[in-house]
């Protein structure tokens, strides 16, 4: 069976979250999406969702740069032949050099197309095995009762693990109030690049905490530095915006760069090369773990899939819907009971696409047809 995808149509809708968000970098208050609808020649749809933000600090992609690289070259190769199977679309799309959320966000829609075609659930066609994923919380900076009253209420809610992001300045201090207030809770730190060599006595202070791993301490480059830190920490050091390819992840595990790594499917370009990275790490004993960028449903649901996978075992970042939005715009919205998420077992990514709540949000669309011939 082949998949010909005959119209794909953009929509960039702008979401307010339901509390700012504020990293290392700095605060975000509403997200950009990047909603990608694909249609086939028997009228299947599938859903995709590009996560770039509106500004590159995260990785280089901005919503505009994925926008861009998909009109002007990933829709027309992925309009150039059909697909058996949406491996294919990795060497396709090999040519385009890194760009890999604009991958990632036009892969997802024709893996939703494949799977319903085959009337598979995602997870299924994915090779995915657990009928439930477990959850985490990412709680961003914020002031200090303000964070313990946020942890309180997210463990109350039932989710497995707490990340709190970090910066200099803002790290062993609060990490310790933290660890005061919650003694056994599973615990790991954020810092989203914001450190270098220089601070590794800050960085070495966290070892008496028992934090689960530090992540992306480092710069997104720094994969030797990384090595050297990680061989004077005691804690697991886990690589999130330094692993943007199955063969990062390859000299990330040489080096010794990390003991876990955060797979999420935009940054690596794509739910094969997420699979191909979840597999190398099995291979070689690295846990991993499902990333989250503050994902609508459509996102959400793609991740929801991946960490079906057999050798996920750590809890991921997608929490409810309701932790960011006050309405998603996917049917049902994402829940999560007893810091679980129960995998559809519907066909595709197992929700419907709300076009009430898509339309209600969208400031630009755009609809490209295949030139038939
Ligand atoms: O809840 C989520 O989606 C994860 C939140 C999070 O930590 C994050 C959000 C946006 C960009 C990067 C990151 C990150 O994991 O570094
Ligand atoms: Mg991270």
């Amino acid at each position: 069976m082949y998949v010909h995808i005959d119209t794909v149509i953009l929509r960039h809708l702008e979401m307010e979250l339901k509390s700012p968000f504020t990293t290392s970098f700095g605060t975000m208050k509403t997200r950009p999406v990047l909603l990608v609808e694909a249609i086939d020649e028997n009228g299947e749809r599938g859903w995709g969702e590009g996560v770039a933000f509106s500004a590159p600090w995260y990785t280089e992609e901005t919503l505009e740069t994925t926008w861009h690289m998909l009109e002007h070259f990933l829709i027309p190769l992925l309009f150039q032949a059909p697909i058996h199977h949406p491996d294919e679309l990795r060497t396709r799309f090999s040519m385009i050099r890194r760009n890999y959320m604009a991958k990632a966000a036009l892969e997802g829609a024709v893996w939703d197309v494949f799977a319903k075609r085959h009337r598979m659930s995602l997870s299924a066609a994915l090779g995915g095995e657990k009928r439930e994923v477990e959850v985490g919380i990412s709680i961003g900076i914020q002031p200090i009762t303000n964070l313990l009253k946020r942890m309180e209420q997210a463990l109350a809610e039932g989710y497995r693990r707490v990340k709190i992001k970090i910066k200099p300045g803002w790290d062993v201090d609060v990490v310790r109030v933290v660890r005061q207030h919650f003694p056994d809770v599973p615990l790991m730190v954020d810092a989203n690049s914001a450190y270098s060599l220089h601070d590794i006595d800050r960085l070495q202070a966290l070892d008496d905490y028992d934090l689960l791993m530090i992540e992306q301490p480092l710069a997104v480059d720094d994969i030797v530095d990384h090595a050297k830190l990680q061989a004077k920490l005691n804690t697991p050091i886990c690589l999130d915006e330094s692993i943007c390819s199955y063969e990062d992840a390859k000299r990330a595990i040489e080096l010794q760069s990390c003991r876990i790594i955060n797979i999420k499917i935009g940054r690596v370009g794509g739910l094969t090369e997420a699979k191909r990275i979840h597999d190398l790490c099995q291979q070689h004993h690295i846990p991993v773990w499902c990333g989250g960028m503050l994902e609508g449903g459509v996102g959400r649901a793609h991740s929801i899939a991946l960490a079906t996978l057999p050798h996920f075992s750590l809890p991921s970042d997608t929490a409810a819907s309701a932790n960011y939005w006050d309405r998603d715009f996917i049917d049902p919205e994402v829940t999560v009971h007893h810091g679980r998420i129960f995998v559809s077992k519907q066909s595709g990514i197992g929700y419907e696409v709300n076009m009430k709540e898509v339309e209600r949000r969208v400031v630009r669309s755009k609809i490209y047809k295949r030139a038939k011939g």
